[in-house]
């Protein structure tokens, strides 16, 4: 049995992911505190919401997606029902697997794991680390759970405040890029839902040349860049404006915000 702890967007794009590859809602509890939400969870999803406690009675692996402010406290809550046989796996940003044994019974397997929202439409892509405690088949079991929502990879805890802030938020800059790309569309008096499929389709083929080619994204790009062309034009603007220095300045200031927030 599984228990997803804190239903929010995370959480929910978790459930709602393996429920579509085959999970069966009967296997699956949720603990979540706002009483709407839980009641649309239990209608949309016939999942059965629960008390944190009960959960830790009842279901095996723990999957917790709390604000990382929330942890603390909640791993206090879980820690008297908790023994070795159960495996927890958090997916809060910053929080790291010697924070999660710290609150849990000595000899609990932790994975620390980082998904990311397209985990929603089976399109995710996970990293998990291992604690001090996490044998191969615990990670084995981590990966065959948040693989039924794409991809995972194990990667050394050293790298996950880096794989927050490109995987993890990572999302959110393409989303960005894309609501730029449509508003200037329709600055330039396109319509809206036109605008929107353009560069909807636009970012999913481009997406597919980077991951099914295999080739370099500066390979991909000179073969859209014709010699005194449009897209010249375009990263010239681009570089003028310094966007590759912003790009690489927010993705730093996100792996820092990772960092800190195990201290906050
Ligand atoms: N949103 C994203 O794209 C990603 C989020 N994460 C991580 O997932 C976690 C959740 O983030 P979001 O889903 O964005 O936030 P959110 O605020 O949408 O979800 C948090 C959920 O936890 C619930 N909650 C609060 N206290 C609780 C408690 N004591 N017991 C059970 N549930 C409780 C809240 O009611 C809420 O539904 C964070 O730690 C974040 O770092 C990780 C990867 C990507
Ligand atoms: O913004 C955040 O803190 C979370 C972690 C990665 C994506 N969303």
């Amino acid at each position: 049995m599984i228990a997803i702890i804190g239903a929010g967007k995370m959480g929910e794009a978790l459930l709602a992911g393996m429920l579509a590859k085959g999970h069966a809602p009967q296997d699956v509890l949720v603990t979540e505190p706002r009483e709407d939400h839980a009641e649309e969870l239990r209608g949309r999803y016939g999942v059965e919401v629960v008390t944190a406690a009960d959960a830790a009675k009842r279901a095996d692996t723990l999957l917790l997606a709390l604000k990382p402010q929330d942890m603390v406290s909640l791993l206090d809550e879980l820690a008297p029902y908790l023994s070795p046989a159960h495996l927890v796996i958090s997916v809060a940003a910053g929080i790291t697997t010697a924070v999660l044994e710290g609150h849990l019974p000595t000899g609990t397997p932790v994975v620390r794991a980082m998904p990311n929202t397209p985990a929603l439409m089976g399109r995710g892509m996970t990293a998990v680390a291992g604690g001090a405690h996490t044998g191969g088949a615990h990670l084995d079991r981590a990966e065959a759970l948040l693989g039924t929502v794409g991809e995972v990879v194990r990667v050394g805890e050293q790298h996950m405040d880096t794989v927050t802030a490109i995987s993890g938020s990572g999302p959110a800059y393409f989303y960005f890029i894309a609501e730029t790309m449509i508003e200037a569309g329709v600055a330039m008096g396109m319509p809206r839902a036109t605008a929107q499929r353009l560069v909807g389709q636009t970012i999913t083929g481009a997406a597919a040349m980077l991951t099914d080619s295999g080739e370099h994204p500066v390979v991909l790009r000179e073969a859209v860049t014709s010699p005194g062309g449009t897209t010249a034009a375009a990263l010239r603007e681009l570089e003028r404006h310094g966007v590759r220095t912003a790009f690489t300045d927010a993705i730093e200031a996100a792996r820092d915000r990772s960092n800190a927030l195990s201290g906050d």
